[in-house]
């Protein structure tokens, strides 16, 4: 069987004078060595993208994380605070294709951002600033401390019993994720299902619930030095099953 391709969309990041096209190596990596998939960057072209044309070739979608914030204009509020970087382009290259991907059946795997703008490309509502909205935790890291350190386990999450993501990590009750988001969700979309939640109550996981195949979103970075990390194992694992599922199925498999 050929290599399942998993569409990556792209973020738009300045690199000198101009603007490119970028996703980031861990997560493009974590697809190949993670799941055995065969990741494909999508570009950020918002409306120009041709759905279709990409549904017809994938076998799943991983939404990256990113700096950048899903805009807020998109859920209905003001931004708060526009010195925090925003990605319209990838807003408007994702939400719409986060939506066809599910109706088509598509395996979906979400990280952070990504976990963010499923919410938000399904009707629900992020807290701006999680640590500003009171009884929350202060989900960011330290950006002084060494890129081990703000990657290293931050806290813990429960994890729903007999839920999809429990079942993934062998019935695990709950496990240590790293954190590093400003963001969190405040409203689920509708036909979302919380997975796992922080000691504060955020939602840190969800499936979608009538999803014909696997969908998980995750708030943490299961990317992150994937081959040291068992969860993380056992997550690309699944996605990456799910994805060569999906192709037998689609009769593309031969
Ligand atoms: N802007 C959102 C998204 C947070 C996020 O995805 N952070 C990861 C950035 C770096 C990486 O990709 O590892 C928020 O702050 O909530």
């Amino acid at each position: 069987m050929p290599s399942p391709i998993v569409l990556v969309p792209a973020c738009i990041n300045q690199i000198g004078s101009h603007p490119y096209h970028t996703a980031q190596l861990k997560y493009v990596d974590a697809v190949a060595s993670g799941a055995h998939c065969m990741p494909l960057i999508v570009p950020a072209l918002g409306a120009a993208t041709d759905l279709e044309a990409l549904l017809d070739i994938a076998a799943g979608i991983m939404l990256t994380g990113s700096p950048s914030n899903v805009h807020a204009g998109l859920y209905g509020q003001d931004v708060l605070d526009p010195s925090l970087p925003q990605d319209p382009a990838r807003d408007a290259t994702t939400l719409p294709l986060i939506r066809a991907a599910l109706k088509r059946g598509l395996p979906l795997l979400a990280i952070c951002r990504g976990f963010q703008e499923v919410n938000v490309a399904l009707g629900g509502t992020l807290h701006q600033a999680v640590h500003a909205v009171a009884g929350m935790h202060d989900h960011r890291e330290n950006k002084h401390h060494t890129l081990e350190q703000q990657y290293a386990a931050a806290h813990r999450v429960l994890l729903e019993a007999d839920g999809a993501l429990s079942r993934i990590l062998g019935g695990a009750g709950e496990i240590m994720v790293n954190s590093l988001h400003g963001q969190g969700i405040a409203t689920l979309a509708p036909g979302l299902a919380v997975e796992a939640r922080a000691g504060d109550g955020l939602v840190e996981a969800y499936r979608v619930a009538d999803a014909a195949g696997f969908t998980l979103a995750v708030q943490w970075h299961p990317e992150w030095q994937l081959a040291q990390n068992p969860d993380s194992i056992k997550l690309f694992l699944a996605f990456g099953q799910a994805c060569r599922n999906y192709q037998s199925k689609s009769g593309r498999g031969a």
